[in-house]
Protein backbone atom coordinates (compact mmCIF):
# COMPACT_ATOMS: atom_id res chain seq x y z
CA UNK A 1 0.00 0.00 0.00
CA UNK A 2 1.37 3.49 -1.05
CA UNK A 3 0.66 6.22 1.79
CA UNK A 4 -0.22 9.82 0.80
CA UNK A 5 3.31 11.36 1.76
CA UNK A 6 1.76 14.17 4.49
CA UNK A 7 0.39 10.87 6.05
CA UNK A 8 3.40 8.91 5.51
CA UNK A 9 5.41 11.78 7.10
CA UNK A 10 2.79 12.59 10.08
CA UNK A 11 2.69 8.95 10.84
CA UNK A 12 6.93 8.21 10.91
CA UNK A 13 7.06 11.51 13.46
CA UNK A 14 4.49 9.63 15.59
CA UNK A 15 7.14 6.18 15.33
CA UNK A 16 10.01 8.50 16.16
CA UNK A 17 9.00 11.23 18.97
CA UNK A 18 7.54 7.40 20.48
CA UNK A 19 10.96 5.73 19.58
CA UNK A 20 13.01 8.49 21.36
CA UNK A 21 10.86 8.61 24.34
CA UNK A 22 10.99 5.30 24.98
CA UNK A 23 14.60 5.26 25.38
CA UNK A 24 13.81 7.11 28.30
CA UNK A 25 14.22 5.44 31.69
CA UNK A 26 10.84 5.87 32.69
CA UNK A 27 9.44 3.98 29.87
CA UNK A 28 10.14 -0.39 29.61
CA UNK A 29 10.29 -1.95 26.56
CA UNK A 30 6.90 -3.75 26.02
CA UNK A 31 5.39 -0.26 25.98
CA UNK A 32 4.33 0.18 29.95
CA UNK A 33 5.36 3.29 31.58
CA UNK A 34 5.66 2.69 34.80
CA UNK A 35 4.67 6.24 36.15
CA UNK A 36 1.52 6.39 34.60
CA UNK A 37 0.54 2.90 33.89
CA UNK A 38 -0.35 3.84 30.81
CA UNK A 39 0.55 1.67 27.56
CA UNK A 40 0.32 4.10 23.73
CA UNK A 41 -0.40 1.70 20.71
CA UNK A 42 2.86 3.43 18.96
CA UNK A 43 4.86 1.91 21.99
CA UNK A 44 3.35 -1.59 21.35
CA UNK A 45 4.00 -1.41 18.27
CA UNK A 46 7.46 -0.56 18.61
CA UNK A 47 8.09 -3.21 21.37
CA UNK A 48 7.09 -6.07 18.46
CA UNK A 49 9.78 -4.38 16.43
CA UNK A 50 12.21 -5.09 18.58
CA UNK A 51 11.45 -8.76 18.76
CA UNK A 52 10.92 -9.25 15.30
CA UNK A 53 12.32 -5.92 13.13
CA UNK A 54 12.04 -7.25 9.83
CA UNK A 55 8.66 -7.99 9.68
CA UNK A 56 7.36 -4.94 11.97
CA UNK A 57 9.53 -2.67 9.72
CA UNK A 58 8.29 0.77 9.55
CA UNK A 59 5.99 0.80 6.70
CA UNK A 60 3.99 -2.38 8.43
CA UNK A 61 4.13 0.17 11.46
CA UNK A 62 2.50 2.97 9.39
CA UNK A 63 0.37 0.42 7.33
CA UNK A 64 -1.30 -0.28 10.88
CA UNK A 65 -1.56 2.87 12.00
CA UNK A 66 -3.15 4.14 9.28
CA UNK A 67 -5.75 1.55 9.22
CA UNK A 68 -7.11 1.51 12.73
CA UNK A 69 -7.43 5.64 12.36
CA UNK A 70 -9.00 5.13 9.18
CA UNK A 71 -11.37 2.22 10.17
CA UNK A 72 -11.89 3.15 13.72
CA UNK A 73 -12.43 7.24 14.05
CA UNK A 74 -15.72 7.66 12.19
CA UNK A 75 -17.33 4.67 12.99
CA UNK A 76 -16.54 5.33 16.70
CA UNK A 77 -16.93 9.19 16.50
CA UNK A 78 -20.65 8.71 14.73
CA UNK A 79 -21.62 6.39 17.52
CA UNK A 80 -21.00 8.58 19.97
CA UNK A 81 -22.82 11.34 18.10
CA UNK A 82 -25.99 9.17 17.14
CA UNK A 83 -26.14 7.85 20.90
CA UNK A 84 -26.05 11.37 22.65
CA UNK A 85 -28.82 12.31 20.26
CA UNK A 86 -30.97 9.82 20.78
CA UNK A 87 -30.24 10.09 24.90
CA UNK A 88 -31.24 13.82 24.27
CA UNK A 89 -34.40 13.00 22.88
CA UNK A 90 -35.18 10.08 25.38
CA UNK A 91 -33.92 12.17 28.85
CA UNK A 92 -35.71 9.18 30.97
CA UNK A 93 -32.65 7.47 29.18
CA UNK A 94 -29.95 10.04 29.86
CA UNK A 95 -31.10 10.19 33.66
CA UNK A 96 -30.98 6.53 34.12
CA UNK A 97 -27.42 6.01 32.75
CA UNK A 98 -26.32 8.99 34.90
CA UNK A 99 -27.46 7.13 38.11
CA UNK A 100 -25.74 3.85 36.57
CA UNK A 101 -22.05 6.24 36.16
CA UNK A 102 -22.95 7.80 39.79
CA UNK A 103 -23.62 4.73 41.54
CA UNK A 104 -20.56 3.16 39.96
CA UNK A 105 -17.93 5.18 39.20
CA UNK A 106 -16.23 7.28 41.99
CA UNK A 107 -14.67 10.14 40.76
CA UNK A 108 -13.17 12.79 44.04
CA UNK A 109 -10.98 15.42 42.36
CA UNK A 110 -10.22 16.67 39.16
CA UNK A 111 -8.08 14.94 37.15
CA UNK A 112 -9.36 11.35 38.15
CA UNK A 113 -9.83 9.35 35.06
CA UNK A 114 -12.87 6.90 33.55
CA UNK A 115 -10.41 3.91 32.58
CA UNK A 116 -11.83 0.92 30.18
CA UNK A 117 -12.53 -1.15 33.45
CA UNK A 118 -14.20 1.32 35.78
CA UNK A 119 -16.83 1.21 32.72
CA UNK A 120 -16.67 -2.72 31.97
CA UNK A 121 -20.09 -3.37 34.68
CA UNK A 122 -21.94 -0.81 32.92
CA UNK A 123 -24.83 -3.02 31.43
CA UNK A 124 -27.28 -0.07 31.13
CA UNK A 125 -24.38 1.97 29.40
CA UNK A 126 -23.98 -1.21 26.59
CA UNK A 127 -27.39 -1.44 26.62
CA UNK A 128 -27.44 2.38 25.22
CA UNK A 129 -24.57 1.64 23.00
CA UNK A 130 -25.37 -1.78 21.25
CA UNK A 131 -29.69 0.17 21.21
CA UNK A 132 -26.99 2.76 19.15
CA UNK A 133 -25.47 0.68 16.58
CA UNK A 134 -28.65 -1.21 15.90
CA UNK A 135 -30.65 1.84 14.54
CA UNK A 136 -27.77 3.63 13.67
CA UNK A 137 -25.22 1.28 12.76
CA UNK A 138 -22.03 3.40 10.91
CA UNK A 139 -21.27 0.93 8.23
CA UNK A 140 -25.38 0.00 7.42
CA UNK A 141 -24.09 -2.59 4.88
CA UNK A 142 -21.02 -3.52 6.12
CA UNK A 143 -18.04 -3.82 3.47
CA UNK A 144 -18.76 -5.84 0.03
CA UNK A 145 -17.74 -8.87 0.28
CA UNK A 146 -16.08 -11.02 -2.67
CA UNK A 147 -17.21 -15.34 -2.75
CA UNK A 148 -14.38 -17.25 -3.46
CA UNK A 149 -15.97 -20.25 -4.57
CA UNK A 150 -19.38 -21.33 -5.35
CA UNK A 151 -21.82 -21.46 -2.40
CA UNK A 152 -25.82 -20.90 -1.27
CA UNK A 153 -27.37 -18.20 0.78
CA UNK A 154 -30.24 -18.38 2.46
CA UNK A 155 -31.39 -20.64 -0.21
CA UNK A 156 -30.07 -18.69 -3.45
CA UNK A 157 -27.23 -19.72 -5.30
CA UNK A 158 -24.00 -17.18 -5.15
CA UNK A 159 -21.32 -18.04 -7.97
CA UNK A 160 -17.65 -17.88 -7.14
CA UNK A 161 -16.81 -13.76 -7.96
CA UNK A 162 -19.60 -12.62 -6.95
CA UNK A 163 -19.54 -9.41 -5.11
CA UNK A 164 -22.07 -9.50 -1.69
CA UNK A 165 -23.15 -6.62 0.82
CA UNK A 166 -25.23 -7.72 3.54
CA UNK A 167 -27.60 -5.13 4.89
CA UNK A 168 -26.89 -4.70 8.54
CA UNK A 169 -29.50 -2.07 9.25
CA UNK A 170 -32.16 -3.69 6.97
CA UNK A 171 -31.93 -6.37 9.31
CA UNK A 172 -31.58 -4.15 13.12
CA UNK A 173 -35.47 -2.98 11.79
CA UNK A 174 -36.94 -5.80 10.64
CA UNK A 175 -40.33 -6.37 12.37
CA UNK A 176 -39.99 -9.72 12.55
CA UNK A 177 -36.74 -9.84 14.35
CA UNK A 178 -37.36 -6.88 16.59
CA UNK A 179 -40.21 -5.57 18.38
CA UNK A 180 -40.83 -1.73 17.88
CA UNK A 181 -37.66 -1.84 15.59
CA UNK A 182 -38.10 1.83 14.87
CA UNK A 183 -38.20 3.18 18.06
CA UNK A 184 -34.81 3.57 20.74
CA UNK A 185 -35.28 1.18 23.91
CA UNK A 186 -32.22 0.30 25.58
CA UNK A 187 -34.14 -2.18 27.75
CA UNK A 188 -33.85 -4.37 24.69
CA UNK A 189 -30.38 -5.96 25.21
CA UNK A 190 -30.54 -6.52 29.01
CA UNK A 191 -29.12 -9.84 29.43
CA UNK A 192 -28.07 -9.97 25.35
CA UNK A 193 -24.57 -11.12 26.42
CA UNK A 194 -22.98 -10.43 23.25
CA UNK A 195 -21.57 -7.06 23.53
CA UNK A 196 -21.41 -5.44 19.75
CA UNK A 197 -22.97 -8.73 18.53
CA UNK A 198 -19.77 -10.57 17.73
CA UNK A 199 -19.92 -13.16 19.98
CA UNK A 200 -22.07 -15.80 19.10
CA UNK A 201 -21.51 -16.78 15.53
CA UNK A 202 -25.23 -18.43 16.06
CA UNK A 203 -26.95 -14.79 16.25
CA UNK A 204 -27.32 -12.85 12.92
CA UNK A 205 -30.16 -10.04 14.00
CA UNK A 206 -27.42 -7.95 15.27
CA UNK A 207 -24.24 -7.24 13.72
CA UNK A 208 -23.34 -4.11 13.41
CA UNK A 209 -19.64 -5.33 13.35
CA UNK A 210 -19.81 -7.90 10.89
CA UNK A 211 -19.42 -11.83 11.71
CA UNK A 212 -16.82 -14.06 11.02
CA UNK A 213 -13.17 -14.16 10.50
CA UNK A 214 -13.92 -10.71 8.89
CA UNK A 215 -15.39 -9.21 11.00
CA UNK A 216 -14.24 -6.13 12.81
CA UNK A 217 -11.24 -6.68 14.60
CA UNK A 218 -11.17 -3.06 16.69
CA UNK A 219 -15.30 -4.03 17.93
CA UNK A 220 -13.39 -4.57 21.69
CA UNK A 221 -11.56 -1.48 21.04
CA UNK A 222 -14.79 0.91 20.09
CA UNK A 223 -16.80 -0.71 22.81
CA UNK A 224 -14.56 0.41 25.25
CA UNK A 225 -13.40 4.36 23.51
CA UNK A 226 -17.31 4.97 22.99
CA UNK A 227 -17.97 3.53 26.57
CA UNK A 228 -15.67 6.07 28.27
CA UNK A 229 -16.12 8.84 26.15
CA UNK A 230 -19.88 8.94 26.67
CA UNK A 231 -19.43 7.87 30.40
CA UNK A 232 -17.29 11.34 30.40
CA UNK A 233 -19.84 13.24 28.48
CA UNK A 234 -22.52 12.10 30.55
CA UNK A 235 -20.86 12.47 34.22
CA UNK A 236 -19.26 15.72 33.21
CA UNK A 237 -21.70 18.40 31.63
CA UNK A 238 -25.38 19.02 32.02
CA UNK A 239 -27.36 17.95 28.58
CA UNK A 240 -30.91 19.14 28.06
CA UNK A 241 -32.63 20.04 24.29
CA UNK A 242 -32.76 23.74 23.13
CA UNK A 243 -36.54 24.46 23.94
CA UNK A 244 -39.09 21.46 22.76
CA UNK A 245 -38.01 20.63 19.57
CA UNK A 246 -36.31 16.74 19.19
CA UNK A 247 -32.67 16.20 18.22
CA UNK A 248 -33.54 16.11 14.08
CA UNK A 249 -32.25 11.85 12.96
CA UNK A 250 -31.75 12.35 9.89
CA UNK A 251 -29.13 10.21 8.19
CA UNK A 252 -26.57 11.20 5.73
CA UNK A 253 -24.57 8.43 4.04
CA UNK A 254 -20.39 9.48 3.62
CA UNK A 255 -18.93 6.42 3.68
CA UNK A 256 -20.21 6.09 7.41
CA UNK A 257 -23.76 6.82 8.32
CA UNK A 258 -23.53 10.00 9.87
CA UNK A 259 -26.16 12.65 10.91
CA UNK A 260 -27.61 14.89 8.28
CA UNK A 261 -27.43 17.86 10.52
CA UNK A 262 -24.52 17.51 13.40
CA UNK A 263 -25.43 17.80 16.73
C1 LIG B 1 -18.30 1.70 16.50
C2 LIG B 1 -17.17 1.52 15.85
C3 LIG B 1 -16.94 0.54 14.74
C4 LIG B 1 -17.86 -0.10 13.92
C5 LIG B 1 -19.37 -0.01 13.95
C6 LIG B 1 -17.10 -0.93 13.01
C7 LIG B 1 -17.67 -1.76 12.05
C8 LIG B 1 -16.96 -2.52 11.16
C9 LIG B 1 -17.55 -3.35 10.14
C10 LIG B 1 -19.05 -3.53 9.89
C11 LIG B 1 -16.54 -3.95 9.46
C12 LIG B 1 -16.69 -4.93 8.26
C13 LIG B 1 -17.09 -6.31 8.74
C14 LIG B 1 -17.63 -7.19 7.64
O1 LIG B 1 -17.81 -6.75 6.51
O2 LIG B 1 -17.93 -8.35 7.92
C15 LIG B 1 -15.29 -3.49 10.03
C16 LIG B 1 -14.04 -3.87 9.60
C17 LIG B 1 -12.87 -3.41 10.15
N1 LIG B 1 -12.74 -2.60 11.26
FE1 LIG B 1 -14.22 -1.76 12.34
N2 LIG B 1 -15.77 -0.79 13.27
C18 LIG B 1 -15.62 0.09 14.32
C19 LIG B 1 -14.45 0.48 14.93
C20 LIG B 1 -13.20 0.04 14.58
C21 LIG B 1 -11.96 0.35 15.28
C22 LIG B 1 -11.88 1.22 16.55
C23 LIG B 1 -10.95 -0.24 14.59
C24 LIG B 1 -9.47 -0.26 14.85
C25 LIG B 1 -8.87 0.43 15.78
C26 LIG B 1 -11.53 -0.94 13.46
C27 LIG B 1 -10.82 -1.66 12.53
C28 LIG B 1 -11.39 -2.39 11.49
C29 LIG B 1 -10.62 -3.12 10.47
C30 LIG B 1 -9.09 -3.17 10.36
C31 LIG B 1 -11.55 -3.75 9.63
C32 LIG B 1 -11.27 -4.65 8.42
C33 LIG B 1 -11.20 -6.10 8.87
C34 LIG B 1 -11.02 -7.10 7.70
O3 LIG B 1 -11.34 -6.78 6.57
O4 LIG B 1 -10.61 -8.23 7.96
N3 LIG B 1 -12.90 -0.76 13.50
N4 LIG B 1 -15.58 -2.63 11.08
Amino acid sequence: MKIHEDRDNSLQNLIDEARSSSTHDDDKLDGTNPSSGLKTVVKILLSLQEDDPEYYNDDILKGILLTMLSAGTHTSAHTMEWAMSYMLNHPEVLEKAKTELENNINIQQPGDLITDTSIVNLTYLHCIINETLRLSPPAPTLVPHYSSEDGTIGGFRIRKGTTLMVNARAIHRNPNVWKEPDKFIPERFEGFDDPGGIIHEGSSKFLPFGKGRRACPGAAMAMRLVGMTLAGLIMNFEWKRIGTEMVDLEEKLEGTLGKSKPL
